[in-house]
């Protein structure tokens, strides 16, 4: 892959520095383009520089990259507060600020007022489709989703969703500019809530939940099934305690207040445990019980409301 795919583009600005967007602009920096990531935030930017150095450190040491090619990576890459004159260079905005809908129309009206014509803003959103936000800016043909997944340096799906004004031309440049990152863009061909990976991992969810509620097995024996015979590295349920209930269950609470499809609502077992305050490994209990030293036991109710 050359820049070729990517003419216009050669500096890519990376909008928040979290855990998302400080690995998108190393990936952005690793893959030869200029990267500037910007924060609201100096703590988040500290925690990412040496969060980034310390990760690829690691990697050059088991021999998983190469030296040079790291510290050349790191001069290109930059880290600011000031979105002005970031924005006046970037060619490719990714958005990976709050998952917050004002918070993002509020961002990308700015860069809209600051970035060249050619500018591509994309956002990094798991859940906000980009027309909901193209419409705050003066280039919706020019607004796409790009959502990476988490450890973004690791993961190589990138989701590339264009909404019903986004041009043929965008939807292109984002793929082209995710396989020069080393990824395998999916290019969706309609917005949809939750995208495909997470819609299809949620339903999996979903299923696992309802078998555990109609009794048919327990929250190990369904988990052991998915790891055994789907392959599945983690079964739902370790899964679901591992990431955080209450992520899911917000999760689906926002697609029921945009869907009002009643298949979208929380279930009755995952609702109860975040009521509970039982969120999983964080929390000590969740589908299954957490010791000290963070070693899971099955629980006897399975985490069930009687
Ligand atoms: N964490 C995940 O697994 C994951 C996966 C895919 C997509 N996403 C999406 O990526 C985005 C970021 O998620 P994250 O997990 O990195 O969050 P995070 O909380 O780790 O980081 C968000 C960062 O954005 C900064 N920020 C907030 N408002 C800002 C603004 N107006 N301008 C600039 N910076 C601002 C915050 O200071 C923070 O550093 C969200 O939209 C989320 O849906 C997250």
């Amino acid at each position: 892959m050359t820049s070729q795919d990517t003419p216009r583009v050669h500096e890519v600005l990376v909008v928040g520095c979290g855990a998302m967007g400080s690995q998108i602009a190393m990936a952005c920096a690793l893959a030869g383009y200029r990267a500037t990531a910007f924060d609201l935030d100096t703590g988040a930017i500290d925690r990412a520089a040496v969060e980034l150095r310390r990760r690829l450190d690691r990697d050059v040491a088991k021999g998983r990259r190469d030296e040079d090619a790291v510290t050349a990576a790191f001069e290109r890459l930059s880290f600011t507060t000031d979105l002005d004159a970031a924005a006046r260079r970037g060619d490719f905005v990714i958005e990976a600020a709050a998952e917050d809908l004002e918070v993002k129309r509020d961002v990308f009206a700015r860069l809209d007022a600051l970035a060249p014509a050619h500018t591509i803003l994309t956002t990094n959103s798991s859940a906000i489709a980009s027309s909901r936000i193209a419409d705050a800016t003066s280039r919706p043909d020019r607004v796409a989703n790009m959502h990476f997944f988490n450890p973004a340096l690791v993961m190589r799906c990138v989701e590339v969703v264009g909404g019903p004004e986004t041009s043929a031309a965008t939807v292109e440049t984002t793929a082209a500019l995710a396989r020069r990152l080393g990824k395998d863009p999916v290019v969706l061909r309609k917005e949809v809530p939750g995208f495909v990976a997470n819609r299809i991992l949620g339903a999996a969810r979903d299923e696992a939940v309802s078998l555990l509620e109609q009794g048919v097995a327990s929250v190990q024996d369904i988990d052991t099934a998915c790891r055994t015979a789907l392959g599945y590295p983690m079964g739902p349920f370790e899964l679901m305690d591992l990431t955080g209930i209450d992520i899911g269950y917000r999760a689906k609470l926002a697609r029921y207040a945009e869907t009002e499809d009643p298949g979208d609502r929380p279930s009755r077992t995952v609702t109860e445990l975040v009521e509970r305050g039982e969120l999983g490994r964080k929390t000590g209990l969740g589908f299954y019980g957490y010791a000290d030293d963070g070693t899971q036991y099955p629980r006897e109710d399975d985490g069930i409301p009687r």
